[in-house]
């Protein structure tokens, strides 16, 4: 039987994302709504209720409300929102690090955010092998492009005659992803967050730096164990091994930079480094990611798939 999917929000832009991954499938059908009824709360229950999968493509509150909308014990939900992140009754929609079982089988499923996902998949796996403390102090500085910030951040750029070239935010903290960062990363406490937007439509770049000698012989004791670069990259291969989507970059000299160039194509494959200094003494970890694959759209084709029983990649646009 095909399977029933509706975008609710399909005309933003994660909602047109999942939309053109989708258009090409026949072992999917799309219920769509008209621009005159795409708002119209009557039309989107009916349809919530009438799909199988619904994915949320929403502000949070709206999103929050179509949930409620759901009236029948059997819609399944994928929300790209961050309203269901870290609620305890919600699957969180990242099969490489929480399960592909659990995310086939998940009735209600939050999609990662961006940013949390070049981060999560950085440190996560380090954090549950171990090979970093859970109360370690986390810093991540994070390179977005301007899609990341939905219809309104995109007008802005678009639209605006001299649009800043780089823009630091979250300047006093408090971003809403920092929750999804502590919960899924197994963190004692939230990194210290440092979000940037440039004018380059999509792909982001995620560093989570990590200062190892200047660690060791302070609060977790000089006579504890070192962490080495090679025990993160270990852990990162462990995590990510057959992984299609995620990978982790070849051991050797670091490439001279790490760029996304403006008018790259969508993408869905994340790109993990490890990037330690000579003297190993502080590495560098950095996710490449695109905002609208892996970071929203690329991820909720890649649950739906899972959820429908479907090829884990299909639809998918990967190089490879
Ligand atoms: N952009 C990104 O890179 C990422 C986005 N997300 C998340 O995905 C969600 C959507 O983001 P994004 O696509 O960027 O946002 P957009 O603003 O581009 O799109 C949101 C869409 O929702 C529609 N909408 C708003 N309220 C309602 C409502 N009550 N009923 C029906 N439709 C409604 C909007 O309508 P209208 O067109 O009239 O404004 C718009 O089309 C957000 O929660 C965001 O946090 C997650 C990861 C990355
Ligand atoms: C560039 C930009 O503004 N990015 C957004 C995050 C992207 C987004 O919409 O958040 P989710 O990934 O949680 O859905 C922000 O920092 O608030």
């Amino acid at each position: 039987m095909t399977v029933q999917v509706f975008i609710d929000g399909a005309a933003g832009t994660t909602g047109l994302e999942i939309a053109s991954r989708l258009g090409q499938r026949d072992d999917l059908a799309l219920i769509t709504l008209d621009e005159q009824r795409r708002k119209d709360d009557t039309a989107r229950a009916e349809a919530l209720n009438d799909c199988d999968i619904a994915v949320l493509c929403l502000p949070d509150d709206a999103a929050r409300a179509a949930v409620a909308m759901i009236r029948n014990d059997r819609t399944r939900v994928i929300d790209a929102s961050t309203a269901h992140r870290v609620a305890p009754d919600w699957t969180y929609g990242f099969p490489e690090l929480c399960g592909r079982q659990a995310v086939a089988t998940a009735r209600f499923l939050s999609n990662p955010g961006c940013y949390p996902t070049g981060f999560l998949a950085l440190v996560a796996p380090l954090v549950r092998d171990g090979v970093l403390p859970e109360d370690w102090p986390i810093t991540c500085h994070a390179v977005s492009g301007y899609s990341g910030g939905g219809k309104a951040m995109i007008a802005q750029y678009e639209e605006t005659a001299a649009p800043p070239v780089f823009r630091a935010y979250a300047l006093s903290g408090g971003h809403k992803h920092l929750d999804e960062m502590r919960v899924h990363g197994g963190l004692v406490h939230a990194p210290v967050f440092a979000p940037a937007v440039v004018s380059g439509f999509r792909g982001m770049i995620v560093e989570v730096p990590l200062a190892l000698a200047a660690m060791q012989g302070r609060e977790h004791g000089s006579d504890g164990p070192a962490v080495d670069p090679a025990q993160i990259r270990a852990s990162l291969q462990a995590a990510y091994e057959g992984s299609r989507i995620v990978r982790v970059a070849p051991d050797g000299a670091a490439p001279a930079a790490l760029t996304i160039a403006a008018d790259t194509p969508p993408f869905d494959d994340m790109v993990l480094h490890v990037l330690p200094s000579p003297d190993h003494a502080q590495v560098r970890l950095v996710a490449v990611l695109d905002n609208l694959g892996k970071g929203a759209s690329g991820a909720a084709v890649q649950n739906l798939n899972l959820m429908a029983g479907l090829c884990e990649t299909a639809g998918l646009r990967l190089a490879g």
